[in-house]
């Protein structure tokens, strides 16, 4: 909707805009790290863990945090029509497929979900094909434009998904989810990743196109090709971020990017995955301006616009194993250390309580 296209009634609200972010609690923080200094281990001797524990402190608002009871994870599933022009090593009939393994269980994303004591489900949002409607509630549209010569979505599309992506947020908290995590399933859905990253960060499409699913030389060239003319074709809207979304994402990633801010805006914390999720946050963050305060990097990828992204949003991914998978997978494997973290926080004896000698 532009604004000459709004109306004027004021009980009509545009999804795609957002009250201000709340940002976490600095006094619950303040707390924490005062904690911290009592329990009995030599004073910064849980290295990293220590400022995690504390930022789970400050996101639940207080001290000592209490240790997740709903981790959950979803998976926003879309096609891209870029897919078809030799961007990905496989075909894209490989989403829908994906969404029935997702359904029973069998993908990586499952097995490290229950790893991590997480659930998880699976979001139809622009897949090109039938799923069950237990998943394609919130469906938008079948597959996404080629971003190279067509937009990804209509305007009112990438609202659409922008609010199915608020509403998906809504519906998880409500039913008690109190750490969420996103997820992506799309064959091609690095290409425009891709894109936006590189749009929003300026960066030179070579220095930003990876491998994805693990292409060859020649794919390579023609995904940076692609993305360097969806990129002439993005950067001319890229300060409005709904617009940028409908020239140049998909409406998976615009719902993801409604998912991320709505979860800031509920003020639950997000472990950010790679660089699919983490193009959506940069949208996000600009829709919703501090809604970065509550996500975590969960990993480093090892697509380069994944590191250029995490640079841009100054998040520090917790592990870096070399993954390049998606699905939320890398966010799963950090959640373990994230729990961890809140572990020693919520349950180590301080100096006094145990009697042992502080310094
Ligand atoms: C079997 C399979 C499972 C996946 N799970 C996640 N992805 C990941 O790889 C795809 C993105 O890479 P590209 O842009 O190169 O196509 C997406 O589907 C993403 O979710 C998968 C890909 C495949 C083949
Ligand atoms: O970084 C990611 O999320 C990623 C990398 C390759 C393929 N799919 C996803």
């Amino acid at each position: 909707m532009t604004d000459q296209e709004r109306p004027d009634d004021p009980s009509v609200v545009d999804p795609s805009v957002f009250d201000p972010i709340p940002q976490p609690d600095r006094e619950a923080r303040r707390a924490a790290w005062q904690r911290q200094a009592s329990l009995t281990k030599p004073t910064g001797s849980l290295g990293r863990l220590e400022e995690l524990s504390t930022w789970i402190a400050a996101c639940q608002g207080h001290c000592p945090p209490v240790p997740f009871a709903r981790p959950r994870i979803v998976i926003f599933a879309g096609d891209h029509g870029i897919a078809r022009h030799g961007v990905s090593a496989y075909p894209p009939e490989v989403t829908v497929q994906m969404v029935r393994n997702f359904l029973d269980g069998g993908a990586a994303i499952n097995c490290l979900a229950e790893n991590a004591g997480a659930t998880v489900r699976v979001v139809d949002i622009s897949v090109d094909g039938d799923t069950p409607a237990s998943v394609s509630a919130h469906k938008v549209r079948r597959s996404s434009g080629r971003i190279d010569t067509e937009d990804a979505m209509s305007h009112d599309e990438a609202v659409a998904a922008v609010a199915a992506g608020r509403a998906i947020a809504d519906e998880e908290i409500d039913a008690g989810a109190d750490l969420l995590i996103a997820g992506d399933m799309g064959i091609g859905n690095t290409t425009p990743a891709t894109v936006l990253v590189a749009t929003l960060t300026r960066t030179e499409p070579i220095a930003a196109v990876g491998r994805g699913t693990g292409i060859d030389d020649n794919a390579w060239m023609l995904k940076t090709a692609a993305v360097r003319d969806a990129m002439r074709r993005g950067k001319i809207v890229a300060r409005d971020p709904v617009r940028l979304l409908a020239t140049s994402a998909g409406a998976d990633i615009a719902a993801m990017a409604g998912f991320l801010a709505q979860a800031s805006l509920r003020r639950t914390p997000v472990i950010l995955d790679g660089v699919v999720v983490s193009s959506a946050a940069l949208v996000a963050e600009d829709l919703a301006a501090g809604a970065r305060e509550w996500w975590l990097a969960g990993h480093r990828s090892t697509e380069p616009a994944h590191s250029i992204a995490l640079r841009r949003l100054q998040l520090e991914p917790i592990v870096d194993l070399g993954m390049r998978l998606g699905e939320g997978s890398g966010a799963a494997v950090a959640l373990p250390i994230l729990a961890a973290a809140v572990a020693t926080l919520a349950r180590m004896a301080t100096f006094e309580e145990a009697g042992v000698s502080d310094r």
